[in-house]
């Protein structure tokens, strides 16, 4: 194993511990900056004997202040406590009289004598908003404090080695961090990580506080206010939200809002750094989910009103090379998540201290300016003429509700909403971009994309070096050095659970995915780490694919190479109507991005690796761009000429099957594979809400239940189709196509067919075949005739 080097690590390989510190990057579990320092120079320096203990003892100390006492005298929360309790009275004489009463005033004599007579009274509920909005808000108060802090900073030194083998870091990203902070102290930070593991916010405050940079307070779902552990949390950073802010769908809870609305911004005026997960939660799948505008709309409204002067926005990648909470196989299944307790919150932790689990890899990358957001928004805004420009405002709000945010006028602007959506799709696009591959995302993606059914270890090794080619420039890779050794390493970081290897009597090792349906989900979580980056090429290739006409064309067809070619048009339009089937699996471009471009390049990237083949044609490029520039003209050409020269530029554009990379491009087709079987059984079982709705939930189960059935009988090649979140996702797609509607029932979430698909079977069947189109034609295609032919 000594010759494995996680990337920038193992320089001179140590057997006792596996991390070494390389250029730029640094393992945050042996770096104690402030132990060295002698606070006075004359005397013993103790921190070279405990230099743990040196480190938290010297570390910078904050003032962080608390604000609920700021917000529950901000006049803002009184307005809000009003409005809440005059919509609670308005509610109340609604339940006695119905809408007859509803016109009445709130507090005319006259009134509130009606009122006393059907035993409502005003003041009361006024009194049970005031209790409620201080429950609310020592609810959600986080108590931040450096000696706490300090204490758990020592304990995690002692702790994070017994099953992490090094929390890597770059030290450039660190001063970048430092130098942002001190140059200007009141702009506040907001780290913006993509959530894994609870150790993300863990690690992130440890690495923070150990480098003198303010700890941020963390936005955490209040299901983690657990007994211990959410006090702990609390002095942590933690400041609890619900996950779902409005208990009743359609019923705005303006209290809640102000509250959090005005936590928040008093937070930033304070000087505090913030933190939250965008995604609103871990990731179920291994990639990102798509992004939650609530606190960000905050963040950006405290701009716009001039309480802040501007705010970094860092976005934060994390990976671990074995995810540390295990993992989310019951979930995808199907089956109910299980509630955070105080128990379940020791057992992992006793799991955990007594498991390995390789590298954690953080990465804080470049932050982005909420002032120059928007100010490029504005740009774009401009140039289009079509948007409303966005400025901060002249003087500092301080007694109005926004007008574009969680607490503010009851529909937020949709410029604004654009605006936040753009930003957040950037941040999540990026985070994933820059998170590293760790080695096992690396195995996990050849086994699933193919090595289903295993392979010699030399071939994976081979592949690897393919994939670490091709990753080369575009990603960052958290290993380095021979791919045997990495590969062996991730089979045993990945374990007997999901890998086996095996040895044969000519002593050549086989390495195969353990095949249960839990196992592949649980490949398919490290795998897709690396799915966004493949995702075009994939959708490119099964497009291409799915157009090229039938192999069984005879031969004595006029033009054979044109008939048994796609135009580039036609590929990249089709494309990008496949593109839109996975608007809610993937993030494919960034908001500044335009996908036919990318489609473009991803194509002229797949021609140059000679995935496809363009003709070859009788004329040089140039008289080819000439032929274009005089068609686009519109050149006067006689009816021939026009036919000739159209006929010539199709055939210009062809692009054809490379036959030698089937291969190769079959690899690429897997990528996406197993999402469009998960896509393709959603849209199957449409028909079960025939003249009937369902429950979402209980349809989720059908679906689920009828992809275990499909995958136990061999129908669906990919067990971890199985995926409650695709299945979701697809739902979300399938109510944007208004193909279904939901409707909130007492809570309860409703599906039912459209009425143009109620009506007619035909449409439904659409719906299946453009989604059947995302589906490779392994069956069909040329696939299948280079498998005969084996
Ligand atoms: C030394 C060592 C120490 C180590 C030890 C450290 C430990 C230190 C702390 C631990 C800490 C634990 C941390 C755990 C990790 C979690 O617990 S992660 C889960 C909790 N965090 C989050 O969810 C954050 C992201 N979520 C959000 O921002 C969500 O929007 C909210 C605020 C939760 C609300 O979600 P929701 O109820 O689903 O509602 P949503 O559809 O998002 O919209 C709500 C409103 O936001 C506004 N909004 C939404 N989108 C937009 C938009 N695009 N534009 C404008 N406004 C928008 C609107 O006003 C909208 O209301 P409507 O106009 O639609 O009625």
């Amino acid at each position: 194993m000594d010759a494995f080097h996680a990337r920038g690590w193992f320089e001179e390989p140590k057997p006792q511990n596996a991390v070494e510190h390389g250029i730029g990057t640094q393992n945050m579990l042996q770096l104690t900056p402030n132990a060295g320092i002698k606070p006075f120079s004359r005397i013993f320096n103790w921190g070279n004997i405990f230099p743990y203990v040196a480190q938290v003892v010297r570390s910078e100390k904050f003032d962080y202040r608390q604000v609920t006492e700021i917000v529950h005298n901000d006049v803002v929360f009184k307005h809000a406590i009003k409005q809440a309790a005059e919509q609670t009275l308005r509610e109340q004489r609604y339940a006695k009289n119905g809408h007859r009463l509803l016109g009445r005033s709130i507090s005319g004599d006259k009134d509130e004598e009606e009122d006393a007579k059907e035993g409502i009274s005003y003041q009361q509920i006024l009194r049970k908003q005031e209790q409620r909005a201080i429950t609310i808000l020592q609810e959600m108060g986080s108590t931040l404090n450096n000696y706490l802090l300090a204490f758990t900073s020592w304990l995690l030194y002692k702790l994070l080695p017994c099953f992490l083998s090094g929390v890597v870091t770059n030290t450039k990203q660190i001063e970048m961090l430092k130098n942002a902070s001190n140059r200007a102290p009141d702009t506040p930070l907001i780290f913006v990580p993509l959530h894994r593991s609870h150790l993300d916010y863990i690690m992130v405050t440890f690495i923070l506080t150990n480098n003198d940079i303010r700890s941020p307070l963390v936005a955490a779902g209040n299901n983690l206010q657990i007994p211990v552990f959410g006090s702990l949390l609390r002095g942590l950073g933690a400041f609890f939200i619900k996950r779902k802010i409005d208990p009743v769908e359609g019923k705005k809870d303006v209290l809640y809002r102000a509250a959090l609305h005005l936590y928040l911004t008093h937070a930033l005026k304070q000087g505090h750094n913030v933190e939250f997960f965008i995604e609103g939660g871990r990731t179920r799948t291994g990639k990102p989910c798509m992004p939650k505008g609530g606190i960000l709309s905050v963040i950006v409204s405290a701009f716009m009103d001039g309480s802040i002067p501007d705010a970094l926005l860092v976005p934060v990648s994390v990976n671990y090379e074995r995810l540390v909470d295990g993992n989310f196989v019951r979930e995808q299944k199907g089956e109910k998540k299980v509630p955070e307790t105080f128990k379940k919150a020791i057992s992992g932790i006793w799991k955990t201290l007594n498991s390995s689990y390789g590298l954690m890899r953080i990465d804080f990358n470049e932050p982005y300016s909420i002032r120059e957001l928007v100010n490029s928004y504005n740009k774009i805004a401009l140039e289009d003429g079509s948007a409303k420009l966005y400025k901060p405002a002249a003087k500092t709000l301080q007694h109005s509700q926004s007008t574009s945010s969680l607490y503010g006028t009851d529909v937020v602007c949709e410029e604004h909403r654009n605006l936040i959506e753009s930003i957040s799709r950037q941040v999540v696009f990026d985070c994933a971009a820059a998170t590293s591959v760790m080695s096992t995302n690396a195995l996990a993606f050849l086994l699933l994309t193919r090595y289903r059914n295993g392979a010699d270890e030399q071939l994976i090794a081979a592949a690897l070096d393919d994939l670490r080619n091709s990753l080369s420039g575009c990603k960052d890779l958290g290993f380095s050095g021979e791919s045997s050794h990495i590969v062996a390493y991730a089979c045993d970081l990945l374990g007997k659970g999901l890998v086996t290897r095996t040895r044969d009597e000519n002593g050549r090792v086989f390495i195969r995915p353990v095949s249960t349906v839990e196992s592949y989900i649980e490949l398919g979580y490290y795998s897709n780490m690396l799915t966004p980056h493949f995702a075009l090429s994939s959708i490119l290739m099964t497009t291409f694919h799915a157009l090229l006409p039938s192999t069984n064309l005879p031969d004595n067809v006029a033009d054979h190479a044109t008939a048994t070619g796609v135009t580039r048009k036609k590929l990249i339009d089709t494309a990008l109507e496949n593109c839109l089937v996975y608007r809610y699996e993937f993030i494919l471009n960034k908001p500044t991005q335009v996908l036919e471009q990318m489609l473009q390049h991803q194509l002229d990237d797949l021609l140059i690796s000679g995935f496809l083949r363009r003709p070859e044609v009788d004329e040089s490029e140039n008289q080819a761009s000439t032929r274009r520039f005089a068609h686009n003209l519109g050149l006067e050409l006689d009816e021939d000429e026009i036919e000739a020269n159209e006929y010539k530029l199709e055939a210009a554009d062809m692009l054809f099957l490379s036959k030698e990379t089937l291969e190769q491009q079959r690899f690429m087709c897997e990528v996406l594979a197993p999402f469009a079987s998960t896509y393709l059984a959603v849209a199957q079982a449409l028909q079960i809400l025939h003249r009937s709705s369902m429950l979402e939930s209980e349809f989720i189960n059908f679906v689920i239940n009828d992809l275990s059935n499909k995958v136990k009988n061999g129908s669906c090649a990919y067990a971890e189709s199985i995926s409650t979140d695709s299945v979701r996702n697809c739902l979300k797609l399938l109510e944007k196509w208004s193909v279904i509607e939901v409707c909130n029932q007492r809570g309860m979430r409703l599906i039912s067919l459209n009425t143009l698909y109620e009506m007619s079977r035909d449409s439904l069947n659409t719906i299946v075949k453009k989604i059947e189109a995302v589906m490779p034609r392994f069956n069909k295609g040329h696939f299948s005739q280079e498998t005969n032919a084996q």
